[in-house]
């Protein structure tokens, strides 16, 4: 079977279901092969030889969680489910979430995130994928990176390569496909669900397996209120899936925060520079929310989309603990703190 490519009939990626090649992929588990129609491909094992000599702290997961249910947890019979995040693990240091590393993924967009945070998420990831039009962006990416090299007398390391693109490919071009003629690829049709949530979708099985939770994905917010929406859909949809996907732009990090009881540790120059962060009850109204280290803090508040969101909030502390009983999108500035220290206007 073909399928259409560009308007063209294309044989060089036949359709493959995603969740096909994967169980291919489990099946032959031991060699660590996964068979995408006629294309064999590895993804990489995780060993100290490619994640290099342990850093410290590298042995930290970004998230940590009790396994107590909810339900009954805002009345306090049972303690709530605790979290605890570090997201200098994404911004400053290390660079590497989980004991078994993270999955690296980059969706159809300009990337914005500071070249030398990209190359270390990279390097340390434990899978590499692209989404669609977003291999467009990484090869754009890996030749910036190797001109700048040239010109650079500090020599970079090579970006390790790409183990899957996936997508229902509407946006790959063919100069891309040519360029990354080597790399898996799979065919995600369905058009009841976006790529980026297909991709994740497609890449469970072998998160599962390798017990890796994380998903660091660079995207942008510019460009199509749509997709960002779809994105943060797509945060909502992966936490059943007990899966933390975290979403980078040029000057931001966005997670879920599920019910329960978080802890997020700031980054000293983010509290410092009073850089921004927000809670947006997305999806469905929060009832109970009390929140301490903020600036504007909130107590058994009701957040709903139509009433109280609270955007444009700041740091009073470096640790940010949010008690809630619903879903929260969590987003904070981040990458261009320097620039914006810089630019602050002297009093
Ligand atoms: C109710 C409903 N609305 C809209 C759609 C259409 N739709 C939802 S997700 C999707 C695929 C989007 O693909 P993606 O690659 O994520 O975005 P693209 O840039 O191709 O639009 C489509 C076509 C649908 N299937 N059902
Ligand atoms: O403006 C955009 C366009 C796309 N995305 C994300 O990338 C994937 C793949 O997009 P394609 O257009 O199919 O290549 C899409 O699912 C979105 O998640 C985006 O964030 N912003």
């Amino acid at each position: 079977m073909k399928f259409n490519f560009h308007g063209t009939r294309c044989r060089k990626m036949a359709p493959a279901c995603g969740s096909r090649v994967v169980l291919n992929w489990m099946r032959r588990s031991g060699q660590r092969m996964a068979i995408a129609d006629g294309h064999r491909f590895r993804f990489p094992r995780v060993g100290r030889s490619e994640l290099g000599p342990p850093r410290l702290g590298a042995h930290r997961s970004l998230c940590t969680k009790t396994t107590i249910g909810f339900r009954t947890q805002m009345d306090h019979k049972v303690p709530p489910k605790e979290f605890k995040w570090m997201p200098s693990n994404l911004i400053t240091e290390n660079f590497k979430l989980g004991d078994n590393g993270h999955v690296c993924m980059v969706l159809n967009r300009e990337i914005q995130v500071p070249a030398h945070v990209v190359r270390l998420l990279w390097k340390n990831a434990a899978v590499r994928c692209a989404v669609d039009g977003g291999s467009n962006h990484w090869r754009d990416f890996v030749v910036e990176q190797a001109k700048s090299k040239r010109s650079n007398t500090n020599e970079a390391a090579p970006l390790e390569p790409l183990d899957v693109i996936t997508g229902d490919f509407d946006s790959i071009t063919e100069e891309t496909v040519d360029f990354f003629k080597t790399t898996p690829k799979i065919h995600t049709p369905d058009q009841d669900a976006t790529d980026f949530t297909k991709a994740i979708t497609v890449l469970q099985p072998v998160m599962n397996q390798r017990k890796i939770q994380d998903v660091v994905v660079f995207h942008d917010t510019s460009g199509r209120l749509d997709h960002v929406m779809a994105n943060l859909n797509t945060l909502y949809k992966m936490q059943k899936d007990n899966c933390n996907v975290f979403l980078l732009s040029g000057d931001s990090v966005t997670w879920l925060l599920r019910p329960g009881k978080h802890t997020i540790q700031v980054p000293v120059d983010l509290v410092a520079s009073q850089r921004w962060c927000s809670l947006m009850p997305v999806g469905a109204a929060a009832h109970n929310v009390t929140t301490t280290g903020l600036k504007w803090n909130l107590y058994h508040a009701q957040m709903d989309f139509g009433g109280m969101v609270s955007t444009s909030n700041t740091y009073a502390t470096e640790f940010v603990q949010v008690e809630t009983d619903s879903n929260l999108i969590w987003s904070m500035g981040a990458y261009d703190f320097e620039e914006k220290v810089r630019q602050t206007p002297k009093k």
